[in-house]
């Protein structure tokens, strides 16, 4: 499934805060978006997910518009994990995962099966099987995560826009997620703050700055210590790791 974004551009207030927007996710890919706190990164991805509607721009999906498909159908094709893990009400962790199936059944249609298999194998990949019956509200914030990558898991869907899916999650789930997604062959476009997880996962990157886009390529390419001075304003030592062989950023103190 490939993800190509045009000239996107949106405002919440009369000055634009992200403009030409042009991106593009090839079937199959991790990409990602970095930048600074407030540089648009949830902007984008909320335009993408229609918590937004952009000023203008075109959204498309394998060249069909994404903005005009109905809901249901495009919640059959794009998964999404926001920065948000509340839930309004108290739900069980099966029962959330559990609603990833939704949009593959028909109304009042029950649980089958095949939907119980998928959502015990989808918690058995964010390891919250034994954790099934609790009360989602008294997870703490990385097992709601958890839960919530769980619930796009069984979702199944060929594209997922993900918003920081991992800040959460200590270094065991975060490598385990990455490599999870990596496994799976979907198309991804995620916006991470982790410079060295973009550089080991991630198959091309996008640098936002300040509502516009900075400068996008490889990893190799986008990871230079004078990107990461112009964009964050800090220092740091980038090197070729020896075992990785990718890109490996330390980042250095004012003293040094
Ligand atoms: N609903 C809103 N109304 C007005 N301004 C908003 C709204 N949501 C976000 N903004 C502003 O838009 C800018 C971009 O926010 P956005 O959340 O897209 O940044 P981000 O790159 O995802 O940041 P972070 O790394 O902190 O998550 C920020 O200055 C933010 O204050």
């Amino acid at each position: 499934m490939k993800l190509q974004i045009e000239d996107l551009s949106f405002s919440y207030t009369e000055h634009k805060m992200i403009e030409d927007i042009n991106l593009h996710v090839n079937n199959g890919e991790l990409v990602g978006i970095i930048g600074p706190n407030g540089s648009g990164k949830s902007t984008v991805l909320k335009n993408l997910y229609r918590a937004f509607k952009p000023d203008s721009g075109v959204v498309l999906l394998d060249g069909e518009d994404m903005l005009k498909m109905n809901i249901k159908k495009s919640a059959k094709k794009v998964g999404v994990v926001g920065q948000e893990n509340t839930v309004p009400f108290d739900f069980k962790v099966e029962d959330i995962v559990a609603m990833g199936r939704s949009p593959h059944k028909r109304l009042f249609e029950g649980e089958t099966q095949s939907d119980k298999n998928i959502v015990h194998e989808a918690l058995g990949h964010v390891g919250m099987q034994n954790k099934s019956k609790r009360n989602y509200r008294n997870l703490s914030g990385g097992e709601k995560q958890r839960v919530l990558l769980a619930r796009v898991l069984a979702q199944q869907t060929d594209l997922l826009l993900m918003d920081e899916p991992t800040n959460h999650l200590d270094i065991y789930y975060q490598l385990q997620m990455f490599d999870l997604l990596k496994g799976l062959g979907v198309t991804v476009l995620s916006a991470i703050h982790d410079l060295n997880m973009a550089a080991l996962y991630c198959n091309r990157l996008y640098v936002l700055k300040a509502g516009r886009l900075y400068k996008s390529g490889t990893p190799e390419e986008v990871l230079t210590s004078e990107t990461i001075r112009d964009v964050y304003g800090v220092r740091a030592d980038v090197t070729n790791h020896p075992v990785t062989r990718k890109v490996a950023i330390t980042y250095l103190p004012a003293n040094l």
